[in-house]
């Protein structure tokens, strides 16, 4: 564990190290600075306020999420209260500063974490920040990753600089094979389960091990995504052939030649030595895993969906237990599968990607949804979207009882617009399952889209292994 090698993330930080500063952190240098208009608005009217410049608009880039109308036909008008002030305030404050904005109507606009690796703007080996707990997504791609607030941000835009403090590293490895009906998201929640969701605090994890060699790289941008929701500073998998397969030919990747050429020999280069030292180890055996599914109101309290809910008692945080059950109105013992569902919801950052749809579509094909159950996709981006649709798998959710919306965070997050009622139960593929996360008294059980779309079928929590 404690060689003198260094890791992926010692390699890109110190590629990134503008000076060590007295204070104990580190100046590094950022390549991306991403905004969304949830944040970005704020971000760019407190700069505005200063009188400050951003150092290069070129290295900035925005789209359009968290407030957006996702319903069919939708225009600028947002169902989210005061949402048309996120909207417009971004909208000017990009066009003034020259940003790249991929904005409502754009065939590109889409969920930031889904947006800006699927166009090459994010790049393996790059520091990224983005004011979003979620931006360590981009880790799936190979790069440095993090979340900030919007002060960070304001440094960040206007100097392409941040102070960051050099975070303990963890590796965690998956080995073994994958089984059917396990993907990425089974086992982030697998592993939350393990650690706890303070288990990965401030750390930076190098997921690896040979079933993350075999996942795809929208599997590791699920792998990653979820990395903060076990108090992780991020999470990244390393450059790899797989890697250099997705970024090629990407809009904004370096074009075909001699500069791809050298950017993919610099990439691979950055692949941990094999004495690399890291401060933290996690193993896990895929081999004998189950789908996961949460019973509480943390994503740390996932089961295999085979399994029963466990007796707090039986738990580190007996009270804490207690009163997941309590709101979720769930009882120790009772079977995962005996649950029922009001609403299976497949999209967000974590889980709305063209592999996320095309593994529901292969449940759902010649299926219809549950009596009862309302079904909602929402694909993660304009180009997801356009793709499913070339594939047909727009159809056979739509046939199924689908309905299919426009790109957007929509229900992942209550923002007082559109939402479920009070009691509703969601098996849902994003990320969050906190009291209130998909609105007042709604209760959510995060699964993968394979685990959503089966319990949708089935109209109850379902094991995707099982359909008939
Ligand atoms: C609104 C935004 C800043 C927030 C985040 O930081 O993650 C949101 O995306 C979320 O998922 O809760
Ligand atoms: S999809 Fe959900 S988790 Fe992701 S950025 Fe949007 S609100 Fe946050």
């Amino acid at each position: 564990m404690s060689g003198d090698g260094r890791s992926v993330i010692d390699k890109i930080w110190d590629q990134h190290l503008v000076a060590d500063l007295d204070d104990g952190t580190s100046l590094l240098h950022i390549d991306r600075v991403l905004l969304h208009e949830r944040s970005g608005a704020p971000a760019l009217r407190s700069l505005r306020e200063e009188g400050r410049q951003l150092y290069d608009h070129s290295l900035v880039f925005g789209t359009m999420d968290h407030v957006v109308d996702t319903r069919p036909g939708r225009g600028d008008a947002t169902p989210v209260p005061s949402g048309d002030l996120f909207i417009h305030g971004f909208r000017d404050a990009a066009r003034t500063h020259g940003i790249t904005l991929f904005d409502i109507g754009d065939v590109e606009q889409g969920i930031s974490h889904v947006v800006f690796p699927e166009l090459g703007i994010a790049l393996p080996g790059a520091t990224m920040v983005c004011a979003d707990s979620h931006t360590c997504t981009l880790g799936g791609v190979g790069g440095l990753a993090w979340g900030v607030g919007v002060t960070e941000m304001e440094h960040a835009l206007s100097t392409q600089t941040l102070a960051v403090r050099r975070p303990p590293t963890m590796l965690v490895r998956f080995d073994g094979p994958l089984p059917d009906g396990v993907h990425a998201k089974d086992l982030i929640l697998a592993l939350i389960a393990r650690i706890g969701a303070a288990g990965g605090r401030g750390h930076a994890i190098e997921f690896a091990g040979s079933a993350i060699a075999a996942t795809g790289v929208e599997g590791r941008m699920t792998l990653c995504n979820m990395a903060v929701e076990c108090a992780a500073w991020t999470g990244l998998v390393a450059p790899d052939g797989i890697l250099l397969d997705y970024v090629r030919a990407r809009p904004y990747a370096p074009p075909a030649g001699s500069s791809w050429e050298q950017a993919a020999t610099a990439w691979l280069s950055l692949r941990s030595d094999a004495d690399a030292r890291y401060d933290r180890r996690v193993d896990i055996a895929v081999d004998d895993l189950a789908p996961q599914v949460t019973w509480g109101t943390s994503p740390q309290f996932a089961v295999g969906v085979d399994e029963r809910i466990p007796d707090p008692g039986l738990l580190p945080d007996p009270a804490a237990a207690q009163r997941a059950l309590a709101y979720m109105d769930l009882a120790p013992g009772q079977r995962m599968q005996d649950v029922p569902v009001d609403v299976a919801f497949l999209g967000s950052c974590t889980n709305s990607r063209i592999d996320d749809l095309r593994v529901a579509a292969r449940v759902l094909r010649g299926r219809k949804v549950a009596d009862g159950v309302r079904a909602i996709c929402i694909p993660g981006s304009g180009s997801v979207r356009r793709a499913a649709e070339r594939e047909g798998l727009d159809k056979v959710l739509t046939e199924a009882g689908f309905a299919w919306r426009e790109p957007g965070c929509g229900f992942c997050f209550f923002a007082g617009g559109e939402g479920f009622p009070a009691g509703a139960r969601t098996i849902s593929s994003t990320n969050r399952n906190f009291e209130g996360r998909q609105g007042p008294g709604v209760r959510t059980h995060l699964a993968s889209p394979a685990t959503v779309a089966a319990s949708a079928v089935a109209g109850h929590i379902a094991d995707p292994r099982e359909l008939p």
